[in-house]
């Protein structure tokens, strides 16, 4: 079974988790596309009733092309359940999003959620974090100044490109990736991006995770967070 094979499996299984009348956060990039493809195809032949909130402009297009009906974040107080891929995740629940430059509203979405399920394959799963590069959302303005502030503490920065140009995300902000290879604390390394002046957001998900599918040849492996 090939990595897209896996990922279409925790997609439709992760829609199991998801029943009538609830509000349904929407993650985003190539795992949580099959998910909502699952759900669309759940309220076109069985229904199912809920309302989607999206993590990304991406999201949102992909949502309303399969007449998935919507809200936005600010209409609704909270979220029941929130489905969504990721970049790492440790044995501890800590994870790195953000791949796919959507972390901002993927964590507000998530900071709302009152559980929160990720879908991997089983490639996500690591010992440590940081070796995926840690996507770091920054305000454009003093954003070289930040790069260098990177550099020198020796996190590697580089920005996230789209072609020959900086990426701009869905919110307006560039992201700088941190090539850190091990991330030895990511409470610690959290709370220190948290409080630098010009950091929008982090991809560091800390305590935020109730459940993790895992996608296995044979098997789809079910986590649940103590
Ligand atoms: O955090 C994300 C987007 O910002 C994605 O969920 C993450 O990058 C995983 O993507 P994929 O399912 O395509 O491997």
């Amino acid at each position: 079974m090939n990595q897209e094979e896996l990922k279409k499996k925790v997609g439709i299984e992760s829609a199991k988790y998801i029943k009538d009348g609830m509000i349904v956060g929407l993650g985003t990039g190539s795992t949580a596309r099959h998910m909502i493809e699952e759900v669309a195809r759940r309220v076109r032949e069985e229904n199912l009733n809920i309302v989607g909130v999206t993590t990304s402009n991406e999201t949102t297009k992909l949502a309303k092309s399969l007449g998935i009906p919507l809200k936005e974040i600010d209409e609704v107080p909270f979220v029941d359940v929130v489905i969504d891929g990721a970049d790492e995740i440790s044995a501890d629940f800590q994870g790195i999003k953000g791949g796919g430059a959507a972390l901002l509203f993927e964590k507000i979405v998530a900071s709302y959620a009152k559980r929160v399920i990720w879908i991997v394959d089983k490639s996500k799963m690591v010992n440590y974090l940081g070796e995926f590069p840690l996507p770091v959302e920054v305000v454009k303005y003093g954003s070289e100044n930040l790069f260098r502030l990177f550099e020198d503490k020796g996190y590697n920065p580089t920005f996230r490109m789209n072609k020959n140009e900086k990426l701009t995300t869905d919110g307006g902000h560039y992201i700088i990736d941190l090539h850190l290879g091990k991330i030895k604390e990511p409470l610690a390394l959290s709370d220190e991006l948290s409080k630098t002046v010009g950091v929008v957001e982090h991809g560091l998900f800390t305590n935020m995770v109730n459940v993790v599918i895992v996608g296995k040849e044979e098997v789809v492996e079910t986590l649940v967070a103590r």
